[in-house]
Parts: C-alpha cells; sequence; structure tokens
C-alpha cells in the first residue's frame, strides 16, 4: 500500500515538471562546461599567497588600486589606475602583480542557457516555475529514495544486489541509487538560490560600527606591512575594496569567505568585524554546489546529474506505460454476476496479468463464461462456481498495489453459495519472501466459510512458463478439462540472437539426458552460466537453458522429456546442422574469481559448472557436490569433472547417486554429511552456487539452513542478501 502512495507520488510530480526537468538537464548539460571551459585558463593561483604579497607588487606596477577580488572561477582580478592614467580591470598574478589577461567574457550560447534555466525566458514568472519544478525534484528524489527502500527490503540493503527485470526498470533503480543524493543537492540548492531571488529569505545586512573619527590617530605604517594583511591569504578574500579618499574615516573594506573587516588605512589596525550569517553563508554554499563554479570534478557531476535526470524521464515513464500497457485487463465478454469462472488478478507491473490473460483465453475458447479483474474490485460473485486468483508479491512479501484491499474486501463481502478456489503465486526466489502473499490469500480463503480450496496453492518462480504449464496439468486433472494455452509470442530477436552449428551431439543416456556442443556462427559475448533460449518454432514458448562456455563453444545438457517440442527437436540434430537461438546474459549466475566457491547441482544442472571448471584460471577453491541417477548418468560429464580435476581447476568433487543402490542417496545428503566444510565456507566468505530442479533447489536450501542455523546461528537468508548464495534453478 505505502508503496503505491509512493510510487504514485513520485509519477505524479515527475509528470508535472517533466518538460521543465527536461529543459533545466539540457541547459544545465551546457552550462555545467561552462565552469570547466574557465578553469581551463591558468589564471589559477597559489594558495599561501598573502594580501601583503599582492598589495605590494600591484603597488610597484600600477598608480593606484582600487579593488581586488577572486572571482567565481577562484581567478584574481584587480581594478586599478595604470601609470599612464587609465583606469582598468584584468586578471593578475597576485605573486608577481603582472597582468595574466583580460575578463573572461560569457559566450553566447552560455548566456542564452543560463536564461532558458532560470526563467526560461519569463521574467519572474520562469523564475517562479523553476522554483516550483526545483521544489517538486527535491519531492521526487526523497519518494525515490522511498521507493529504492521499500524495494530493496531497508536501509541495510540499499546498496544490495538489484533484480533485474529489464533494462529501464534495472537502471532506473541503480542510477537511482548513486545519483539521488547530488539531484537532491542541485534540487535544493536550485530551491534556495530562488527563495533568495525572491528576497524570501531573512535580511542578512551586515552594520559595522563606524568608530568616533578622533580616535583615529594616524599612525602611519606601511600598507604591506599590515599584520592582517600579513596573515589573510588571498584564496579567503572574497574582495579588498581600497580607501575611497586619503581621509581617516575612509578604511580598507573586506570581504571574506565567512566574515567582513574594516581596517583603518594608516594603522591596519580592525576596525571592525562581523561574520556572516548563516543564510549568506548558505547562500554561497547554494551557488557553489548548484553551479560547480571554481571547480571542474563538481562540474563533471553536475553534468552527469543531468545526463542522469532526462534518463530518469525517459526509464521512468517507459516503466510506466509499459505497466499500463501490461496491466489494462481485456474487455470481459462475460459480466462478473453472469461468469462461471472468476479470474482476479494481483500485479504490480503487469507480468501476471499476461499469464491470467492465457487463462482467460483458454477458458473462453472452451466455450465457458469468465471475468477477469484486478483483485482490488472483489464484490460479490452470483453465479460463480470457480475462482482463480493470479497474484505476484511486492516489497517484502507484500500485496501488489492492485491486490491491496483485497483481505479487506474478502472479509467485508459473503458470497451467496460455496465457490470453490486456486491460488497461482508469481514471485522470485531472489525474495526471501518467496510468494508470502500468494500464501497469504490462500490462507485468507481457506479460513473463509464461502470459499473451498481445489488446488494448492502453486509459486511460479521469474514468469517461468515451464511452471506455468506445469499448473495447467494439475488444473486439467481437478477439473477434467483440457484447455490449449496459447504461449506469448516473444519474437526473439535481440544482439544476441545467432546462428550456431552443432558441433557435437551425444547419444541419449539411460535417464534420457544428452550433450549438445554449438559453435557460434558470428561471434557472441557470452560465459558459464549465461543462458540460451530457444524455440523450436514461432508458435511456441521460449525454453531456456543453463549454458557452458568450453573455448570458443557453447555446451549445453539436455534432459529429453516425453512431451518436450524442444527438447526432442534439439536431441535430433546432427553435426553441421545449423539452429537459431539468443544468448541471455545472466550476470548473476557468474562465476566469481575472487572467492573460493561450492557448486551444487543435480542433472542437467551441472552444464554450467563443466564450464566454470574448465576456465578457471584461479587461485581460489572449487568444489563440486553433483546429485545424479545412476553411475551411467556420470559419465557424459566424467571426461570434463577429471580434467579439471587433474588440472586444478577442481579441488574436490562429491557424486550422490539416487538410483544405484537401494539407499538413495540424493546431492542434499552430501551437503548434510560436509556440514562443518559447508558452513565454515560459507562464513569465510566463500560463495554456493545451485543449479538444476527447483526441488532440488528447495531441499538444498532446507538442509543448508539448518547447519547454518546449528553452526553459525545465521540463516540463509543471511548469505543470501550478501550475495554468497547464488541460484539458477528452474
Ligand atoms: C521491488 C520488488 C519486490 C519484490 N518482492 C518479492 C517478494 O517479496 N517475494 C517474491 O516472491 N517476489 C518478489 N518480487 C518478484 C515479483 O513478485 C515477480 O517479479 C513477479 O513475477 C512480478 O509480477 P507482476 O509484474 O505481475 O507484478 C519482487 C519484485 C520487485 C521488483
Amino acid at each position: 500500500m505505502t508503496m503505491s502512495i509512493w510510487r504514485f507520488s513520485h509519477f505524479l510530480l515527475a509528470l508535472i515538471s517533466s518538460v521543465f526537468i527536461v529543459l533545466a538537464s539540457v541547459t544545465g548539460m551546457i552550462l555545467a562546461f561552462e565552469p570547466i571551459s574557465n578553469q581551463l585558463q591558468s589564471y589559477g593561483f597559489n594558495d599561501e599567497v598573502t594580501i601583503a604579497t599582492t598589495i605590494e607588487n600591484l603597488q610597484g606596477r600600477y598608480d593606484e588600486i582600487i579593488t581586488i577580488e577572486t572571482d567565481e572561477n577562484d581567478f584574481v582580478v584587480a581594478s586599478v589606475i595604470t601609470k599612464a592614467g587609465e583606469s582598468e580591470t584584468f586578471y593578475i598574478n597576485p605573486e608577481t602583480g603582472e597582468k595574466l589577461g583580460d575578463l573572461i567574457e560569457k559566450a553566447p550560447l552560455f548566456s542564452f542557457a543560463t536564461n532558458l534555466h532560470r526563467s526560461l525566458f519569463l521574467k519572474s514568472t520562469g523564475r517562479f516555475i523553476v522554483g516550483l519544478v526545483s521544489f517538486f525534484l527535491v519531492l521526487m528524489a526523497i519518494s525515490g529514495i522511498m521507493l529504492i527502500l521499500k524495494r530493496q527490503g531497508g536501509i541495510r540493503r540499499y546498496f544490495s544486489k538489484v533484480v533485474n527485470e529489464n533494462f529501464e526498470q534495472y537502471y532506473h533503480v541503480v542510477f537511482g541509487r548513486w545519483f539521488l543524493i547530488p539531484i537532491l543537492i542541485v534540487a535544493l540548492t536550485g530551491v534556495y538560490l530562488s527563495l533568495e531571488k525572491f528576497s524570501m529569505l531573512p535580511e542578512t545586512h551586515l552594520s559595522h560600527e563606524y568608530p568616533e573619527t578622533e580616535d583615529l590617530a594616524p599612525d602611519t605604517i606601511s600598507i604591506s606591512d599590515f599584520e592582517v594583511f600579513k596573515t589573510l591569504k588571498l584564496a579567503d578574500v572574497n574582495s579588498l575594496e581600497f580607501p575611497f579618499s586619503e581621509a581617516v574615516d575612509d578604511y580598507f573594506f573586506i570581504k571574506l569567505k565567512n566574515r567582513e573587516l574594516l581596517v583603518n588605512q594608516y594603522s591596519g589596525a580592525i576596525l571592525s568585524e562581523q561574520d556572516y550569517p548563516l543564510v549568506t553563508l548558505l547562500s554561497q554554499w547554494s551557488l557553489f554546489l548548484h553551479t560547480g563554479q571554481g571547480t571542474i570534478l563538481w562540474s563533471v557531476v553536475l553534468f552527469l546529474v543531468c545526463v542522469a535526470l532526462l534518463f530518469f524521464i525517459y526509464s521512468g515513464f517507459a516503466m510506466t506505460l509499459n505497466r499500463r500497457k501490461k496491466t489494462k485487463v481485456s474487455r470481459n465478454k462475460f459480466t462478473k454476476d453472469t461468469s462461471e469462472y472468476i479470474i482476479l488478478v494481483g500485479s504490480e507491473t503487469g507480468s501476471t496479468f499476461s499469464f491470467a490473460s492465457m487463462f482467460y483465453e483458454a477458458l473462453i475458447a472452451q466455450g465457458k463464461t469468465v471475468f477477469m479483474a484486478s483483485m482490488n474490485t472483489y464484490t460479490c460473485y452470483k453465479e460463480a462456481r470457480h475462482l482463480f486468483i493470479f497474484t505476484s508479491t511486492y516489497g517484502e512479501g507484500d500485496a501488489p498495489s492492485n491486490a491491496s484491499k483485497f483481505e479487506d474486501l474478502v472479509k467485508r463481502t459473503a458470497q451467496n453459495h460455496t465457490i470453490d478456489y486456486a491460488v497461482l503465486g508469481f514471485g522470485s526466489l531472489q525474495y526471501p519472501d518467496y510468494c508470502k502473499y500468494a500464501e497469504d490469500v490462500d490462507m485468507l480463503l481457506t479460513s473463509h466459510q464461502n470459499f473451498q480450496q481445489k488446488l494448492e496453492v502453486f509459486k511460479i518462480n521469474n514468469q517461468s512458463f515451464d511452471a506455468f504449464q506445469n499448473w495447467i496439468q494439475q488444473w486439467e486433472k481437478a477439473y477434467g478439462l483440457t484447455l490449449q494455452i496459447k504461449p506469448p509470442k516473444v519474437i526473439s530477436d535481440s544482439k544476441y540472437t545467432r546462428q550456431f552449428r552443432v558441433v557435437e551431439r551425444t547419444e541419449l543416456n539411460n535417464d534420457a539426458t544428452f550433450m549438445l556442443r554449438l559453435q557460434p556462427i558470428k561471434k557472441v559475448a557470452f560465459q558459464s552460466g549465461d543462458l540460451l533460449a530457444f524455440r523450436p518454432d514461432d508458435s511456441q514458448a521460449e525454453r531456456l537453458y543453463s549454458i557452458a562456455r568450453i573455448g570458443d563453444e557453447v555446451l549445453l545438457s539436455i534432459k529429453k522429456h516425453e512431451q518436450g517440442l524442444c527438447s526432442f527437436y534439439l536431441s535430433q540434430r546432427d553435426t553441421g546442422d545449423v539452429i537459431t537461438a539468443t544468448v541471455q546474459p545472466n550476470p548473476e549466475f557468474h562465476l566469481s574469481k575472487s572467492s573460493n566457491t561450492i557448486l551444487i547441482a543435480n542433472g542437467t544442472g551441472i552444464a554450467p559448472f563443466l564450464g566454470m571448471i574448465h576456465d578457471s584460471k584461479t587461485k581460489k577453491n572449487r568444489h563440486l557436490f553433483l546429485g545424479l541417477r545412476t553411475q551411467q548418468s556420470l559419465q557424459l560429464y566424467s571426461r570434463y569433472i577429471d580434467q579439471a580435476l587433474t588440472n586444478h581447476h577442481l579441488k574436490t568433487s562429491q557424486v550422490a547417486f539416487s538410483q544405484d543402490t537401494s539407499a538413495k542417496v540424493y546431492v542434499q545428503d552430501l551437503i548434510k554429511q560436509h556440514d562443518e566444510f559447508i558452513a565454515n565456507h560459507l562464513k569465510n566468505g566463500g560463495i554456493v552456487m545451485i543449479c538444476g530442479s527447483i526441488v532440488m533447489q528447495n531441499q538444498v536450501f532446507e538442509v543448508l539452513d539448518a547447519i547454518l542455523q546449528a553452526r553459525l546461528n545465521l540463516s540463509i537468508q543471511y548469505f543470501q542478501s550478501r550475495s554468497q548464495i547464488k541460484t539458477d534453478c528452474y
């Protein structure tokens, strides 16, 4: 619920101010070059130079000094009367008094960009709009920080791994984490400067106390010998005005970075000293932080902030449009009160809707009356006999935004008859509360007198279409119907789509698995642990295989399923055949070169590890725990494993066989046997990678959790959140 409020505010603010933010960012990018180009002029000076040195040098060269200033670029500017009686202002070298160059004139491009950036060429109205948009940007940065905290699961996990759902979402969060603080600084200083422009800050006029004239005994000392000038560094001075006349009540007026001084022109005595109030200091800092004047480094940060803002506007709107497109419920053919089948969907970013739509279409094709809606629209359904809840989980095991009121509505709304139900949960094993909300909904309905559970809650990891089909099979058995599910048409056409030539296909072994070696015809970047997406024809869903890289070749281990079109097709390929497939980078499942790693797999899940142990040029230790059916299953992989043991790429290898002996041994049994070793490995920062079936993963997790609790008093989540446990299971 809170997540959706933050998201709504974040979106609304962006919607209102996007055009202005785009303008401010583009002009800001241009303006960031102004301090950079100014700094490239070599008018800088040594920070240690005192005022006395500068005055002494200037006095030797010019007739009269009027002012000495350090400008916004930290260059020294002197206004003098030359020996020829001319009044001139220019940059000087304070160590010699020599003229370095004329004042830099603002380039027309910078003047144009400044006007547009500050006031949109609309004078006060424009300045007001810009101030308001800066304020909106402050609110957007705050709501953005809140959204990241919610998404990542708290402040301690702010910088933990971001789950990659798509390009826009991933980089919106990743860049957001780094840029929100600089954006907040730019926006706050923008607001401050606008308030200053509209005189909305407290008055800060300093009033010096001028001494009585008779107290000022003309005790003449040479100016460059004044104690105050000998101690003050030029780097601390904003400006130094020389006395207007020789009258004793005309003084040196010095503006430092933090205070003002009046100095007697004959004795050098400080007559009045006043610190700037906080408001003035904040104004100076705001100007510096907002413009980057005087520093190349901060100007580069400001430039990057502007680029990031443009990206956030683009990715934010792309995400919103995508979400809206996906969450749009197709027009129902039947009403809620005339439908026998009700499908309610809980979804944050829309992907659950595409599964619900496939189910909806399949039921309609069977001639059923079906009504589909969001969970928050739950109400009384007069003719309903079957209710299906398809819901994702968000935040930390919470409801997605369009299901936030569901629990309340169920409690308040009575149905006039009993309805059977089934809950299908969509989530990700990368979150500790896997499909938690689906479980909560299932419990809620179980305990409700109007509902009767027909199927146990079923969980789908990472929107797996294969898992969805498994649920459909269970559903068909329970309901005695056959459904034709039309898979979504995803055209695999990415920069990683390639043709691959079959180099080798092994014979099927006794557990129906085989290996395929493929050579990409055109170069493609990939690593062991990446995925290869393949579909036999466009009407079929894509099937993903975890791959190994051996040299330039892709190695896959495939189990031929009885009704698996993909695995059947691949099992029929011969050497020299060409297939088209797409490499999907999976950086979360790459081998770490700098940590010891335990590799745990069952069945064909061994594939990526064969590549990792083949190409493991590191002194770090790798240990393999593998679960297979029989000794014969091992023959497929033994040449790779033996070679890695001989080359010391693999330190140890343990294999469990579940069908060879009467005592079935599974990979989780091996983990149990090596409990102390595994606990120490994780305690010392080692990584555990798991690849294979979800069932195996759950069992390994159970055993690991028990070991870690008993030996380290820590949960498995502790190591998951530190990315020490990585999984790729299906
Ligand atoms: C910020 C965020 C939080 C998530 N929290 C969980 C969670 O606690 N448990 C879980 O199983 N999945 C979690 N997920 C994964 C989503 O539930 C999963 O990607 C789902 O398929 C999204 O479906 P939707 O697009 O219909 O919302 C989270 C995803 C994101 C981006």
